[in-house]
């Protein structure tokens, strides 16, 4: 479980918990779109937090901690990509991205109901036209609905590896797979290349992103996946 969930174990949530302002960092990162950003930090610290989907104790730091460190990633995103959020949860690093790059089309995938009801009223509540599709990554109905994209994005997820194999069906040959990672995840990046390869990507490699955001600032992992795997085969 990230840090972005947690049960809200029964107790009452706090209304007098305040939801902060943006920081000009925020009118920074999302521009015009800023006003749909502060409406779903919103709903994540209202309805996000009462169905469970973000601890309580997250809702201070939703600005930093989640929402402009999901829209880091949108220094490293290539135009008008087709980007899938697997393992979206309430919409992390997705829907941040998508606010910040409207050039983006973004489908957000999660299996847990409850996820995907709260995804499927943020999409109504800030008019976006964002696709949310009900299932696992690597289950054959989510990738023909989803088909192979140009970039999937995933936060807190699963190991890379397991990740890679999950998301193989919807990443086209030279598209790529964009992970945000903890400090201690980036660290271990090298001693997993030879497996990640193995499975068919090429290029893997860390980039710190979002710098200029100070306490949002972040690390992502990279990695294409390869035309062909490293026994000569077709990626297919
Ligand atoms: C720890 S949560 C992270 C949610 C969100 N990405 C975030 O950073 O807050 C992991 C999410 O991955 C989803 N998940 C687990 N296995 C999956 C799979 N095989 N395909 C797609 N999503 C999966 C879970 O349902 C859960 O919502």
């Amino acid at each position: 479980m990230t840090g972005a969930e947690g049960q809200s174990d029964g107790a009452p949530v706090d209304p007098s918990v305040a939801v902060p302002e943006p920081s000009a960092a925020a009118v920074a990162v999302f521009g015009p779109a800023v006003d749909q950003a502060a409406r779903y930090v919103a709903m994540l610290a209202g309805d996000g937090v009462v169905r469970g989907l973000i601890g309580p104790r997250e809702v201070p730091r939703l600005w930093d901690r989640h929402v402009l460190n999901s829209a880091a990633l949108a220094e490293v995103v290539p135009q008008g990509a087709r980007v899938v959020d697997v393992g979206s949860g309430a919409g992390l690093p997705g829907v941040p991205l998508a606010l910040a790059r409207p050039d983006l089309t973004l489908t957000l995938v999660e299996p847990m109901a409850r996820r995907v009801e709260f995804l499927q009223d943020v999409v109504t509540e800030l008019g976006a036209p964002w696709r949310v599709v009900r299932g696992r990554a690597e289950e054959r109905s989510v990738v023909r609905a989803v088909g192979p994209v140009d970039v999937v994005t995933a936060r807190a997820v699963a190991p890379l590896p397991r990740l890679v194999g999950w998301c193989r069906g919807l990443l086209a040959p030279g598209a790529q797979l964009i992970a945000l990672v903890g400090a201690r995840a980036a660290a271990e990046v090298p001693d997993l290349v030879p497996e990640l390869e193995a499975a068919g990507m090429r290029d893997v490699h860390t980039r710190a992103v979002g710098v200029e955001l100070g306490a949002a600032a972040t690390t992502v992992v990279l990695m294409t996946r390869a035309h062909t795997s490293r026994s000569g085969r077709s990626a297919g």
